[in-house]
């Protein structure tokens, strides 16, 4: 098995910085579905230039390269130990060599261990199989999108929807909830895995393990086929849109599997992925572990480079839109000109802040003046040159909401004028940006490439304690484009959008499965 850890960081590298046909195949369509020069196209245009830089950097797709998931079948006799040892060393390497960012952190110290190994980390499950070669899956599952995941327990009722029964209907609509209540913030377009049954355990692996399933696929149960395709249908009626910010494109793929459960449970368990869909799978040798075979890469791959037509269509539009460039550190007078729907290019400082760092920020100093400063809600991958100085891998932003208890304390004490993150804010935040004077920018989630290309220097970094991804960093950006979702007027995108596809939704209650 010499081959078996250079195989699997093969596996690894290019299942983090490539995405596949299929999924390039949805977005692809996705892209050319919606209106030209909308606020949906044009973000879907950023993602799809994202792929490519990635594909082409060999860098992430997105920073946050999720909870590496292995899905392993072995002929009978293949060493289980000698493999996991392998994947470890894999994932250890591939951390090293910022392919992956450091993603493993003690839940009850927050210690990161620096190379993604620990506890429960990667997840890897084994299964025998008649079969005389190895199979290995890899899902790379960000945790904004994780975070979005939902489990039903039937009867239940539902927001816009009302009662969920124990039957089909009942499990089309949890289905149809679970759409709407992830809204932007696990970086949609997505694709949702769905099990119906087990125990809650073994439901929510059932959802799983269909995200292993290719877009394309068509499911052998005729009933369970019927439901895909109607919620594949239904779901994009609702309005959410790529990033949350309104359109056609709200789902890119819906698989449904099914299994018993006791008669006293009943659950609709969903795996909600981000349009970053990164999963891939190599078939090896079971004596030496080399590649005989990549799995989900049929044919010529799926270009996703923009055409001239778009380039075109962009720019018309980009016309309309009102841009505001912004060189940092910004004054209340500017932010308070700023109205939803302004695309804004900043110039400039900004300084990456998430959960450690608003939790720190609550009581204690901030490291720098933090007066009229951009935050960015930001975990990057980052590397050392060869002359020992930080550069940027990948840097897209986080879901903001989670920082909702802080920040609009944090932004009137410390002067702190524009957050830029993805998936929007609350009232409490709200609030604070009308009252002191502050703005709420979204970037396009997952866009990892295209906004490391616009960091010219790390000026340097605080509490690195915290772990790469939760440090402060201080970034020196150039034409850094984000969208004023949350303005200092009281108006909120967010809330608009959740809004308006919460009444799209309660179109949806009538039965449709009988
Ligand atoms: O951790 C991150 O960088 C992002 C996360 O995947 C998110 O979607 O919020
Ligand atoms: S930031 Fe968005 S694209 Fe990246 S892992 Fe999180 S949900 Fe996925």
């Amino acid at each position: 098995m010499e081959k078996l850890q250079d195989s699997i960081y093969q596996l690894i590298v290019e299942t983090s910085t490539n995405l596949p046909n299929d999924v390039r195949r949805a977005i692809k369509a996705a892209k050319e579905k919606e209106n030209a020069g909308t606020r949906a196209a044009l973000s879907l245009g950023t993602i799809t230039e994202n792929i490519e830089m990635a594909d082409e950097n060999i860098s992430p797709i997105c920073q946050d390269t999720g909870m590496p998931t292995f899905e392993v079948k072995v002929p009978v006799g293949v060493n289980q130990i000698k493999m996991k040892k392998a994947i470890h060393e894999a994932i250890a390497r591939a951390t090293k060599d910022a392919k992956l960012r450091p993603n493993s952190v003690d839940s009850l110290t927050g210690k990161n261990t620096g190379d993604n190994l620990g506890e429960g980390t990667p997840v890897i499950h084994f299964e025998q199989w008649e079969k005389d070669v190895i199979d290995v899956r890899l899902i790379l599952k960000g945790g904004g999108c994780e975070n979005k995941n939902i489990q039903y327990s039937l009867p239940t009722e539902l927001e816009g929807l009302g009662r969920a029964g124990r039957d089909l209907d009942g499990i089309r609509k949890c289905i149809m909830h679970s759409v709407y209540q992830a809204q932007g913030q696990g970086c949609s377009a997505g694709f949702i895995g769905v099990g119906i049954g087990g125990d809650r355990t073994t439901s929510y692996s059932l959802a799983k393990e269909q995200l292993f399933r290719t877009v394309d696929d068509v499911n052998p149960n005729l009933e369970l086929q019927k439901l895909e395709d109607y919620v594949l249908e239904n779901a994009n009626k609702l309005g959410i849109g790529t990033m949350g910010f309104g359109g056609e494109a709200t789902l890119l793929g819906v698989k449904v599997g099914a299994m018993n459960r006791l008669p006293a449970s009943f659950f609709v368990s969903v795996a909600y992925n981000c349009w970053a869909y990164r999963r891939l799978g190599v078939v090896l040798d079971q004596e030496t572990g080399e590649i005989q075979e990549w799995l989900y890469k049929d044919g010529e791959k799926v270009d996703l480079n923009t055409t001239n037509e778009e380039v075109a269509a962009t720019a018309e539009v980009q016309d309309e839109v009102r841009e505001v460039v912004l060189q940092a550190p910004v004054t209340e007078e500017q932010i308070r000109e700023l109205k939803v729907g302004d695309v804004v290019i900043i110039n400039g400082m900004m300084h990456t802040g998430r959960d450690a760092i608003h939790h720190h920020l609550m009581d204690h100093d901030a490291p720098i003046d933090l007066n009229g400063q951009i935050i960015y809600h930001c975990g990057p991958v980052m590397a050392k040159d060869a002359d020992d100085n930080w550069t940027v891998k990948a840097a897209g932003p986080t879901t903001s909401i989670r920082e909702e208890p802080y920040q609009g304390d944090i932004m009137k004490k410390f002067g702190i004028r524009a957050v830029i993150g993805k998936g929007g804010m609350g009232p409490k935040t709200l609030k604070a940006l009308e009252e002191h004077g502050g703005v709420y920018l979204n970037a396009i989630g997952g866009a990892a490439q295209y906004y490391a290309d616009c960091i010219k220097e790390v000026k340097g970094v605080d509490l690195i304690d915290f772990g790469i991804p939760e440090a402060m960093w201080h970034l020196e950006v150039e034409g850094f484009a984000a969208i004023v979702t949350m303005d200092s007027h009281g108006n909120s995108l967010h809330a608009d959008v959740d809004k308006s596809s919460l009444e799209k939704l309660a179109q949806f209650k009538e039965p449709v499965f009988k």
